[in-house]
């Protein structure tokens, strides 16, 4: 299915990035206020902050809920920001859209569960609100797109889908891993979906917003949806990667903004050299094919498994040694390999078994 889009229609749409900023959680209607205030003059346009907050365990602070909402009207009447929240439940959206909250976003544990999703879809029936699906915990493209088609099904068209990282048990450099194939995989499927990117959640550390910003614009992000708190270190939730509207104002200050069109002849010359390398590659490949094929036969014929592990092992490791020699990542060699064995193996199966 395809999403039906139309435009956001948002204040800062037609800058690239549009930014989208604020604390992890309301605390307080004065923290609320004094950030706000704070993000405003540094010409931020539009307002994000938790009221209710799934926590990975209990005993966290979970929001203030209902209580946090006039805050948030509060923005929007002395700032002229538009105001945004995330929503996990009907009651959420209902009680968003009773105080006019302007954008609504849903998290990454609540778009990874389609019961949830279908429930908040059924809330938002004749609904006219800028809807935000970030992807879910894990990395399952099309449990994001499924999220997203719940929403558009029911009538939202004004869509953006939120690239915050996937959750796994290393979290040595990112708290979430950005995985880029996977919302660069979105965007080819359906471009006319924007992107946002949430530097925040994948970084899990202040340091790392500033490269994840430059990247995401670098693969043509929209949009950036980023945390910052007026006193960051004193933060009742994700205190680390949370940055006062003065350190965002500088990252912002730093970004390069780059366009995806291209008018030189420079990039089409190179382009050329580019298909006539992937031909070569193809060919290349269907030439081992065949070379498999063969071996697949005498398998056969000498009552051979199709799986050589020793031999498997040995070509994963001799190329990904190769791969850094080239100045290649080796698991990218690696995966080329575990790609082309994968094939391999498969057409052997059916010749093996003809
Ligand atoms: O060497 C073989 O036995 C092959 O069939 C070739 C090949 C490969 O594609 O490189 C395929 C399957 C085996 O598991 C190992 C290697």
């Amino acid at each position: 299915m395809e999403l039906e889009l139309e435009p956001l229609r948002l204040p800062s749409d037609t800058e690239r990035p549009f930014v989208i900023a604020g604390p992890c959680s309301a605390e307080t209607e004065e923290q609320v206020m004094e950030t706000a205030r704070l993000l405003a003059m540094k010409g931020c346009r539009m307002f994000r902050a938790g009221v209710w907050k799934p926590r990975t365990k209990p005993g966290g602070f979970e929001g203030n809920g209902e209580k946090a909402l006039p805050w948030l009207v509060r923005v929007k009447q002395e700032t002229g920001m538009l105001v945004a929240t995330e929503v996990a439940t009907p009651e959420h959206i209902e009680l968003a859209l009773k105080y006019g909250i302007d954008i609504l976003w849903v998290g990454a544990r609540t778009s990874a569960n389609p019961f949830a999703m279908q429930a908040m879809a059924d809330a938002l029936k004749g609904v006219d609100i800028p809807v935000f699906v970030k992807n879910p915990v894990n990395p399952d493209l099309e449990l994001w797109i499924g999220a997203m088609e719940r929403i558009n099904q029911a009538g939202i068209k004004r869509m953006a889908a939120v690239h915050r990282g996937f959750s796994s048990y290393d979290k040595k450099i990112y708290r979430n891993l950005p995985m880029w194939q996977i919302p660069i995989e979105l965007h080819r499927r359906i471009p006319e979906l924007p992107m946002i990117c949430d530097p925040s959640h994948i970084g899990g550390r202040r340091e790392l917003i500033a490269p994840l910003c430059q990247q995401a614009l670098d693969l043509g992000f929209d949009g950036l949806l980023i945390e910052s708190h007026c006193d960051p270190d004193k933060a009742w939730s994700d205190a680390k990667q949370q940055v006062t509207p003065d350190v965002l104002d500088y990252i912002l200050s730093l970004l390069v903004v780059r366009s995806e069109t291209n008018t030189t002849e420079g990039i089409a010359v190179l382009r050329k050299q580019i298909d006539e390398i992937d031909n070569q590659l193809m060919e290349l490949l269907a030439k081992r094919m065949r070379v498999c094929r063969e071996i697949g036969q005498y398998k056969k014929e000498h009552n051979m498994t199709v799986l050589q592990s020793a031999r498997y092992s040995e070509i994963l490791d001799k190329r990904g040694a190769q791969g850094s020699l080239c100045g290649m990542s080796p698991e990218f060699a690696t995966n080329v390999f575990e790609l082309i064995h994968g094939e391999s193996v498969r057409q052997q199966m059916e010749i093996i078994n003809k």
